[in-house]
């Protein structure tokens, strides 16, 4: 079992067997159209990973890895918020809030590229590693009418303490069955890569989600999943020779012997969720 199975399946068995049901106000299935009911924790949960034990992936079940990998690329190396960019990495579950202009308008790569805020974390990194406030945030309050999604995981918190990088990530809002399995995995990922390019070590990445939730058409799959074998964690490596954050390239990084392609995938169908600060253009 990695490390990360234990730790999101005991919390997706506390949301199943405690959590709270309300329906989700202008929400649908994308399939019927039909209404949206969830199951919070009603509580904020904390999963702390240390990277240098290993790699915080599921082995419950199959996590599509690359995609994970191309989205964080897309967002924080690429700064894009155009959707035709997924499309060319084969990824079509942003399509949804896929405007007319083909973009998620100016929500997540937006907000890293107008401050320059990779950058700018690199430099802290680099320059004051006591620095206390190397941040990157998404939330933009100014923005949030232009959004066609409000950023989920919107902030990062860093640290460099006695060598290693360690990474806070603060998620509003955690799709348990669909969302949060990508989310670590490719923050995780991010730690690796800006890691690799500040010469430290790859510390403790620490996920807090203050509204995890289970949709009611994952309930039956996640169930399924806490019955399931589980394995070791796969390995995961990065192209040591990079040494700009800018010159990775998705290839740069991958998993090798990930058993979770024997559990297989769990198809769950994605709940559409509208904005409701966004201003309707005419
Ligand atoms: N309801 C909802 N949940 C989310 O997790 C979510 C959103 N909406 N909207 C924006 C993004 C899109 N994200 C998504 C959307 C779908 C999958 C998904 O369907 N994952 C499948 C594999 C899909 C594939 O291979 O293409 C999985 O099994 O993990 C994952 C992340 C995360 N975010
Ligand atoms: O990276 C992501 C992006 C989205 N999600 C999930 C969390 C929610 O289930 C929906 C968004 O709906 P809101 O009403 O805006 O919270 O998408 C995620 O888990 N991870």
């Amino acid at each position: 079992m990695s490390r990360a199975d234990e730790i999101y399946l005991e919390i997706a068995k506390q949301i199943l067997e405690n959590g709270f049901e309300h329906k989700v106000e202008g929400a649908w299935y994308a399939s019927d159209g039909g209404e949206v009911i969830v199951k919070k924790l009603g509580r904020p949960v904390v999963m702390q990973f240390d990277l240098q034990q290993e790699f915080p992936i599921l082995t419950s079940k199959y996590v599509p890895w690359k995609k994970f990998r191309d989205e964080i690329y897309w967002i924080m190396i690429m700064q894009s918020n155009d959707v035709r960019e997924l499309h060319a990495m084969d990824i079509r579950f942003w399509d949804e809030w896929m405007g007319e202009d083909f973009t998620i308008g100016k929500a997540y790569g937006v907000q890293v590229k107008k401050f320059k805020q990779l950058d700018r974390l690199i430099g802290k990194i680099m320059n004051n590693p006591n620095d206390r406030g190397m941040i990157i945030q998404l939330w933009n309050e100014e923005d949030l009418p232009h959004m066609n999604i409000r950023p989920c995981a919107f902030m990062t918190m860093w640290d460099v303490t006695d060598g290693y990088l360690n990474c806070s990530l603060i998620q509003r809002s955690g799709d348990w069955g669909l969302g949060i399995p990508f989310n670590f995995g490719q923050y995780a990922m991010l730690v690796h890569m800006v890691a690799q390019v500040t010469n430290l070590k790859p510390g403790v990445l620490t996920h807090y989600i203050n509204n995890a939730h289970i949709y009611d058409r994952h309930y039956d799959m996640i169930r399924e999943q806490l019955n399931r074998p589980t394995f070791a964690a796969p390995e995961f490596q990065i192209n040591k020779e990079v040494k700009n954050i800018y010159d990775f390239k998705p290839e740069d990084l991958q998993i090798v012997g990930y058993k979770g392609k024997h559990a297989g995938m769990l198809q769950m169908e994605m709940a559409t969720v509208i904005n409701p600060h966004k201003q309707v253009q005419n």
